[in-house]
């Protein structure tokens, strides 16, 4: 377990972690969610005894890193895959960090088994790509065995391939009991990773919670309908007491009511439907929200975090998810709302409020 309490990090008149307390638990895999700038490295920097705090304490498993026994044995980390001498072979740079440590040769051949470099141990470590360099760095956190594991952005610049055996990796670590706390701006890969989340930014905890509650509480959902009727559509969405805006687009933006209760609304008042479709933001954008004030460096994009909604993503039977994010936490992804089913997907004649024109009584047959 590693627990800040109070911890600051000041460069001259650069606060760069400001008085930030979390803690990451054993047995699962927390992330560490923070735009660039955030003070992400920094803290990991502090827990690893690479920084000295300029107040307050962090320390893993109860006590500071400079008073851990046999550090290595302890916590693990990977902060650069870069770090390492380029001349010496992925094998020699296992064994020196070994031997420091008096851990026997054995264990150097299994962390490179376990990371799948068998085939390249022998070879110069400059020659590798940035995604064995990461199988490298975490060869050699995981030498001493410790029950903690800290990972700085690990799937940056990785193949889908890479990013998929990281991921497994840390979730796999964590069902051992493990600590592990991995740093990360994305916050779609987290999604698929973590359960636990600690963001930050500009130097201060935004939030500390868990994936799920995260999800529910920053991603909204929404009702995009469209009807050649759409007057007499928002009129009747009003008498049920929906609120709806224009979306600029012909269609109207429904809060508050799923796609079933709008289109049985709208098929029982002979209303024609164009589009019925369910909407939810993005992970990406919740976080972008979360932390927009919190971005040291903005490119200046039109419409940016604040404006529509860039991520937003139609739910199942919509068509294509763009920006969908299969298998994560519910809520993180399509088809959430019980009007996302099958049956809610455009379907000729299938549903009332749907369908080819036709004489508006004539959907009422066969109920
Ligand atoms: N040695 C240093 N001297 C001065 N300022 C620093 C130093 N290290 C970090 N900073 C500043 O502290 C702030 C936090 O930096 P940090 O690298 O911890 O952020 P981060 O969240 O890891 O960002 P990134 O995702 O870009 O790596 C930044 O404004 C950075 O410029």
């Amino acid at each position: 377990m590693i627990v800040a309490q109070g911890l600051t990090k000041r460069y001259g008149d650069k606060t760069a972690v400001d008085g930030v307390d979390f803690t990451v638990p054993s047995g699962t895999v927390t992330g560490f969610l923070g735009p660039n700038g955030a003070g992400k490295s920094t803290t990991m920097r502090m827990i690893l005894g690479l920084d000295r705090p300029s107040a307050g304490d962090v320390t893993v498993n109860g006590k500071r890193y400079a008073q851990l026994a046999a550090p290595l044995h302890e916590v693990g980390a990977l902060l650069d895959a870069k770090a390492m001498h380029g001349g010496r072979t992925a094998y020699n740079h296992l064994r020196w960090l070994a031997a420091s440590n008096r851990l026997p040769r054995r264990r150097v051949d299994e962390v490179i088994a376990m990371v799948g470099l068998g085939e390249v141990a022998r070879k110069p470590a400059k020659g590798f790509s940035l995604g064995m360099g990461q199988r490298l760095g975490i060869a050699a956190a995981m030498l001493g065995d410790p029950g903690v594991l800290m990972f700085d952005e690990p799937v940056n610049g990785l193949d889908p391939e890479g990013i998929l055996w990281i991921r497994n990796l840390m979730k796999q670590l964590a069902s051992e009991g493990r600590t592990v706390f991995v740093s990360s701006h994305l916050m779609s890969e987290m999604a698929l990773t973590a359960e636990h989340l600690v963001v930050i930014g500009r130097g201060r905890i935004l939030a500390e919670t868990d994936m799920v509650t995260f999800i529910n509480q920053n991603s909204t959902n929404y009702v995009r309908v469209r009807s050649p009727q759409q007057e007499a559509l928002r009129d009747l969405l009003h008498a049920e007491g929906l609120q709806t805006s224009a979306n600029g687009d012909g269609s109207l933006r429904v809060e508050g009511a799923n796609t079933v209760r709008i289109g049985d609304a709208a098929g029982q008042a002979g209303i024609w439907l164009h589009e019925l479709t369910l909407v939810q933001s993005s992970l990406e954008e919740a976080f972008m929200r979360l932390t927009a004030d919190s971005v040291e460096y903005h490119a200046g994009v039109p419409g940016g975090v604040a404006g529509a909604v860039p991520g937003a993503v139609p739910a199942a039977g919509a068509g294509a998810v763009p920006g969908a994010v299969p298998g994560a936490p519910p809520g993180a992804g399509p088809g959430t709302d019980p009007g996302a089913t099958p049956g809610s997907a455009p379907q000729p004649g299938g549903v009332p409020g749907w369908g080819p024109p036709q004489a508006p009584g004539s959907r009422q047959e066969g109920k």
